[in-house]
């Protein structure tokens, strides 16, 4: 089976491809120059000349803070390109697996986030992921939407290896303690997307299309996940560092964020069967892998 994966460098993508060895799956990735979000025409003649089985729609506009002055630019990835890769997994016959986020939640509920409740984006990235939502399910029935959040690996730009950037020249850093989510890991996401492409391509079942959250099990504040990544970090020889817990509003930035995206995992396990591991273990592999790949 080959799963055609939209973005060459994100975080998702290199999962994807770091993994299908292991899983019995071709991943081939598809990024610009030939495919490029922002140019809805490059789309379809990219994926078709893949002849992909399934479509994993990977790549967005992830740059939250810098979104708030680049809407257009935001939307033309986020949705109308994500809606014009649904459109060509509707015209090539294939299944489109696209990944949201939590940003699409206000964040003024108190528990988890289920798939059903009301969105309501407080930034620029949440909006235009929303609107691409959307696109999707206008374009493609046979589409699933996963919703992660907090991503983080030893690829690409995350709060993780910012954290551990930090660290390096810090005793104690600021962060804030009063937004709480939860924390994924891009290999465990990459993981369930697989598992999950090979069910959709197998079962035409309508109850394995449409929208699910897909994050780490179990839920933390930025705080105290930068805590548990300082501390496993000290585990592979690097000096402590203190978490200094702030507010937001000690803490200004363009993008307003919500204070609560926890999402509830509850609809993928009972569809799926799929529970991704806690992200306290999944963070130690990841800062194990980092800091063995830097020699530190
Ligand atoms: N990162 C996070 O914390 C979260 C991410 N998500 C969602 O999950 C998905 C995967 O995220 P992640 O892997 O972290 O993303 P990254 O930020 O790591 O990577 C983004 C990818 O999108 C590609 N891309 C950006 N603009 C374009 C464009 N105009 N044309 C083609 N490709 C483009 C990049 O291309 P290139 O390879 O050329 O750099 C890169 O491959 C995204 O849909 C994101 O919205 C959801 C919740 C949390
Ligand atoms: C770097 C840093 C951030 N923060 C705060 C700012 C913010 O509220 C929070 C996280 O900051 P970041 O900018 O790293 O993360 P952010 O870009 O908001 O991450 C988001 O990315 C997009 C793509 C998503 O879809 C979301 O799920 C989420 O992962 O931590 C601190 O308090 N101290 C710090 O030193
Ligand atoms: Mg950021």
């Amino acid at each position: 089976m080959r799963i055609v994966v939209t973005g060459r460098e994100g975080q998702v993508a290199q999962s994807l491809a770091a993994l299908a060895f292991e899983h019995d799956v071709e991943v081939v990735l598809c990024g610009r120059p030939e495919l490029d979000l922002a140019d809805a025409r490059s789309i379809y003649p990219a994926l078709a000349a893949l002849k992909p089985d399934a479509i994993v729609s990977a790549a967005a506009y992830t740059a939250v803070d810098k979104a708030e002055s680049e809407r257009e630019l935001a939307f033309s990835v986020n949705a109308v390109g994500a809606g014009a890769v649904a459109a060509a997994g509707k015209q090539i016959g294939v299944p489109v697996l696209h990944l949201s986020t939590d940003y699409v939640f206000d964040g003024s509920k108190s528990g988890a986030y289920v798939e059903t409740d009301r969105t309501g984006p407080r930034s620029v990235y949440g909006a235009s992921k929303l609107e691409g939502e959307k696109r999707v399910t206008a374009e493609i029935s046979d589409h699933a939407i996963f919703r992660t959040a907090w991503v983080y690996s030893a690829y690409g730009h995350n709060f993780l290896k910012t954290m551990l950037r930090l660290g390096e020249t810090r005793d104690t850093v600021s962060v804030v303690a009063d937004q709480w989510g939860c924390p994924t890991s891009a290999e465990d996401i990459a993981a369930a997307i697989i598992v999950a492409s090979k069910r959709i391509v197998s079962d035409s079942d309508p109850r394995l299309r449409g929208i699910f959250h897909l994050t780490g099990s179990g839920e933390a504040s930025w705080a105290d996940f930068a805590e548990h990544i300082f501390a496993c970090a000290g585990r592979f020889g690097r000096h402590p560092v203190a978490v200094n817990r702030i507010t937001t509003a000690d803490y200004p930035t363009p993008a307003k964020r919500p204070a609560n995206s926890r999402l509830s995992g509850r609809k993928l396990e009972e569809i799926y069967g799929i529970t991704l591991p806690h992200w306290q273990a999944s963070t130690e592999k990841a800062v194990r892998a980092l800091l063995a790949s830097q020699g530190s």
